[in-house]
């Protein structure tokens, strides 16, 4: 047999006094105080989408604490990236400073190379792919239609998760930029070009009595400081690293890493791993993402020891991805 509850009548008259004020629907009465919320919903009713995956999103929204510094190298602001349909990076702002590493780090698919790829408008280069925002290196928007991606490319330099070297030899590898772009006006400029790429790139003791030696003929290690020499030959302002020693053994990554901090003196460098010791170790910030959110950015120490959002924590704590 079926029972009928009866609720109490509220007798609060606070809330009898509002609910005679909202005698509407629940959507037309959160419109008096959240129009943006009610927007949202109503467009999600008519389009019949099921709403968990925006208010999933809107959960997480970034602490993002640091994300705009003062005098930034590079300032991003609101970036969206997408990938036919797929979103892949959201809404994201993003300061970076002149003289730091900046370690991107988060699970599998989050976006970080998407976004690495946004800073020298690598991603032109791939059909279907859709950049929206700003990003201004020097004050200079690189995503307007005007900029000459060629120069760009030199001023931020890439270095990837395999060394490629080009098929010439190791002067040539570092000749190729300098000549390209016309930076030697006489042979012997352009031969202290190379060599002081290869020093800033620590390789120029171990390859300066075999210059005319193929690239491809050197160690992985050895191949990724010539990789690094090649992006220091044109004088970049920043240079990007993409997983730059997933492919090298734990001497050679003690090499790299040690590089990477010297060249932080003079150059702003981003760094996607996987390694979270590494990121440890040659960052001064961090910047954690998840499914293309910029959850949290913040100093290296803080990011480790005290983040400020639960997944950050999940994820350096082993607890996700
Ligand atoms: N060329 C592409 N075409 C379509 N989708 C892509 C392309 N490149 C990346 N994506 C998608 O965009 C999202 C972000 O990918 P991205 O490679 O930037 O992630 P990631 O964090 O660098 O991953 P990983 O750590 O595995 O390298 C993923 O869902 C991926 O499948």
């Amino acid at each position: 047999m079926s029972s009928v509850i009866t609720l109490p009548a509220d007798t609060n008259p606070a809330r009898l006094q509002r609910d005679r004020q909202e005698s509407v629907s629940p959507a037309t009465s959160k419109a008096t105080r959240n129009p943006k919320a009610t927007a949202r919903y109503l467009l999600l009713k008519r389009a019949s989408v099921r709403p968990t995956p925006a208010l999933y999103f809107k959960d997480l929204t970034a602490i993002a604490g640091d994300s705009v510094i003062a005098n930034p190298r590079i300032a991003c602001r609101r970036v969206n990236v997408h990938y036919g349909a797929k979103h892949a990076i959201r809404n994201l702002t993003l300061d970076i400073g002149r003289h730091e590493v900046l370690a991107l780090i988060g699970p599998s698919g989050c976006g970080k190379t998407t976004f690495l790829r946004c800073l020298n408008r690598m991603n032109d280069t791939i059909d279907g792919c859709r950049v929206t925002g700003e990003i201004h290196i020097d004050g200079r928007n690189i995503c307007h239609d005007g900029i000459d991606v060629v120069p760009l490319r030199a001023l931020v330099g890439m270095v990837f998760q395999k060394p490629n070297p080009f098929p010439k030899s190791i002067y040539d590898n570092v000749a190729f930029g300098p000549r390209l772009h016309g930076l030697a006006s006489t042979p012997a400029e352009l031969d202290q070009i190379v060599e002081s790429s290869l020093r800033s790139a620590g390789l120029w003791d171990e390859v300066k009595d075999g210059l005319g030696q193929m690239g491809t003929s050197l160690s992985g290690g050895q191949q990724q400081r010539l990789c690094i020499a090649r992006a220091i030959s044109v004088n970049p302002e920043v240079i990007l690293m993409d997983e730059p020693c997933s492919a090298l053994d734990p001497i050679a990554t003690a090499v790299i890493e040690q590089l990477i901090d010297e060249l932080r003196q003079r150059y702003t460098i981003v760094i996607v791993t996987h390694s979270l010791s590494q990121a440890a170790r040659v960052s001064q910030r961090v910047a954690y993402f998840h499914l293309g959110c910029l959850i949290e950015v913040g100093s290296t120490d803080v990011i480790f020891q005290n983040p400020r959002h639960k997944l950050t924590e999940d994820y350096i704590t082993g607890r996700f991805g």
